[in-house]
């Protein structure tokens, strides 16, 4: 794990824009080591933008952040820390599943004994070990799905950043990468978790944040998400996503204004 203190991720004005489109708007947001940060928002609010950023492959308009207490401007710096599982996992189909794992954690610099050993052991958790000699060219998108995880916290780094990483796996599997995402944050593991599945967020999250086009629209843990402001009353994690990601006539009109370079 890292061995500079302070929070695991923390980002000031972090903003990103594309031409006329701001896809990340003034993002000011810290998460804690060894939790899980649940991170919503509905299609184009500019999540993988945001992870992108903070994983140095896409460099902010303005703004600052930090992961693992790196700033995101020194790639190298940052990179050692990281874990990544974007919406593609980069493998390689003329590889075989361990062959993958292997090449993974040789660009990691793993020492072999230990990689070996953690390489059997994610292969087993996730029920590869008989396709593991296969070329992943053959490979389901959920076996693929399971590579991608797996060398994207190979390494244990502080902070991992995972994108759907329930995407196309069955049930079970989808249940030993939820008992996986707590291991590793049990572990002292940071965990950034984007996706669309509210049950997966509402069961591993600490804290949630909610994205609505490229703005922080509601942040707290599970149980503040899911008490309405005025009342207290409870909804489920869905209303209250629903409700804070709601098109209004204000929002519509802020969001039409021009952005300013
Ligand atoms: N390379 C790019 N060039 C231009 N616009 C982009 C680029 N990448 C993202 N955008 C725009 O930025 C906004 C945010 O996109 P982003 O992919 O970050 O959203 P998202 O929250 O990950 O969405 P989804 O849930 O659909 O994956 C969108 O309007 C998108 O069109």
């Amino acid at each position: 794990m890292s061995p500079a203190a302070g929070p695991a991720i923390e980002t000031d004005g972090l903003t990103k824009r594309y031409g006329e489109t701001t896809a990340v708007s003034d993002l000011t947001m810290d998460v804690d080591r060894g939790t899980v940060y649940g991170f919503l928002g509905p299609n184009g609010a500019g999540k993988t933008t945001t992870m992108r950023m903070l994983t140095t492959l896409v460099r902010p308009t303005s703004g600052t952040a930090r992961v693992a207490g790196q700033p995101i401007t020194d790639r190298d710096a940052v990179t050692p820390h990281i874990g990544y599982l974007p919406e593609e996992p980069p493998i390689y189909d003329e590889l075989t599943g361990r062959e993958q794992l292997e090449y993974a954690a040789g660009l990691r610099n793993l020492p072999e004994a230990e990689s070996s050993e953690r390489i059997e052991s994610m292969l087993d958790r996730f029920g590869l070990r008989e396709d593991a000699d296969r070329r992943i060219e053959g490979y389901s998108k959920g076996m693929r799905q399971k590579v991608g995880v797996i060398q994207a916290v190979l390494h244990q780094p502080a902070v991992a950043f995972l994108d759907e990483p329930t995407s196309g796996l069955d049930p079970r599997a989808a249940r030993t990468m939820r008992e996986t995402i707590a291991d590793l944050a049990d572990q002292e593991m940071t965990i950034f978790l984007s996706t669309h599945i509210l049950p997966v967020v509402d069961e591993l999250a600490d804290e949630i944040g909610v994205l609505h086009k490229g703005t922080l629209v509601a942040q707290g843990d599970p149980e503040e998400l899911k008490s309405r402001a005025e009342t207290g009353e409870a909804r489920s994690l869905e209303e209250a996503f629903l409700e804070v990601t709601q098109e209004t006539p204000e929002a519509e009109e802020r969001s039409a204004e021009p952005s300013i370079e």
